[in-house]
């Protein structure tokens, strides 16, 4: 759906983004990540053309889009960043329903799709509608940021460091919210950050880049497994990979099914991730764990031999 296809930018004498191809699939979530000044945020904002690129070409569901009137474009992308861009002497609503207003929606039709996006990002009517920026939470004001940014239901979304300045909890519970408006909404979603955690959680498609240039992408697990080479391996965190990795994988991948002995006494969700399973392990002094469904049944048992991988059997 979007294509970058040997992608330059100059600044003047320098190149802040250098010959980059890169293609984002309809409804994948792609991350964006690299070290500061390696062009992750040029890149970005090349796609909705706030930035022009100086060579190659950008197309949209196969258009260049030098094709597509700017205000066409920008449409068909919401735009949500670190410092949320709300305007501070307007209302939350006023705030949300700013594009649907300039694409001269009817007033009743704006309001309902306030409403709408209000509810869906948790944001109360009656406690936040009349809300001014200043008043709200840094993570309410990224909700109400997200929210404006979905307004005129754009099929892309551009996020730049969009939860950048939030505390670590706050930050986790929007990443885990933006995964689940992913799959009930389908946007195709470009997202910046220079968090590797939030990368690896977030990213369907994982794009590292270094000086402008782009030096590794694919899933997110590939690049753990195989980094190709050293700056990648150490940006995504060394020795700290294992962890890394086990945080991706869920307890049903290792977990055996249920035998006829008792189930060990310390139990886990099966889709927690392992890593959140040898975390409980450490805890509990504990080398196996039940695994329950849903409703809290035992479906399953994970010893700490098949946690690390061990093929033989415990
Ligand atoms: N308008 C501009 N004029 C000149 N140079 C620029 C301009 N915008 C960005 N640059 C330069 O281009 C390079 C890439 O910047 P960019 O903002 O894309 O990096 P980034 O990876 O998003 O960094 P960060 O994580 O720090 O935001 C940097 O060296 C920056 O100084």
């Amino acid at each position: 759906m979007i294509d970058l296809i040997h992608v330059t930018k100059r600044f003047g004498a320098a190149t802040a983004v250098d010959d980059i191809s890169l293609s984002v699939a309809r409804g994948e979530l792609c991350v964006l990540v690299g070290t500061s000044g390696c062009g992750k945020s040029t890149t970005l904002r090349m796609i909705n053309r706030l930035i022009e690129h100086s060579d190659g070409e950008i197309h949209i569901d196969g258009q260049q889009i030098r094709r597509f009137r700017e205000e066409t474009l920008r449409r068909r992308m919401g735009y949500a960043i670190q410092s949320t861009g709300l305007f501070p002497h307007w209302t939350v609503a006023r705030n949300i329903g700013l594009v649907p207003r300039l694409l001269k929606w009817p007033a009743a039709k704006v309001q309902a799709r306030v409403e709408e996006l209000m509810a869906l990002l948790g944001l109360s009517m009656k406690e936040f509608a009349g809300k001014y920026p200043h008043q709200l939470s840094g993570g309410q004001a990224q909700r109400v940021g997200v929210a404006r940014a979905l307004a005129a239901d754009p099929d892309i979304l551009l996020m730049d460091e969009p939860f950048g300045a939030l505390d670590p909890i706050t930050r986790e519970s929007l990443q885990e919210e933006l995964r689940e408006l992913q799959a009930r909404l389908h946007k195709t979603i470009v997202f910046v950050t220079h968090d590797m955690d939030e990368a690896l959680r977030l990213a369907d498609h994982l794009v590292v880049m270094h000086q402008g240039r782009i030096v590794q992408q694919g899933r997110p697990l590939e690049l753990l497994r195989e980094p190709a080479d050293g700056f990648v391996e150490s940006l995504l965190g060394g020795e700290d990979r294992g962890l890394k990795e086990a945080a991706l994988l869920p307890v049903s991948q290792r977990m055996r099914p249920l035998g006829p002995q008792s189930p060990a006494g310390e139990r886990i969700d099966q889709r927690a991730s392992l890593r959140e399973a040898l975390s409980v392990m450490l805890w509990r002094h504990a080398e196996r764990l039940t695994v329950v469904d849903d409703d809290g049944r035992p479906v399953g048992e994970l010893s700490l031999r098949r946690l690390v991988g061990a093929r033989s059997d415990d």
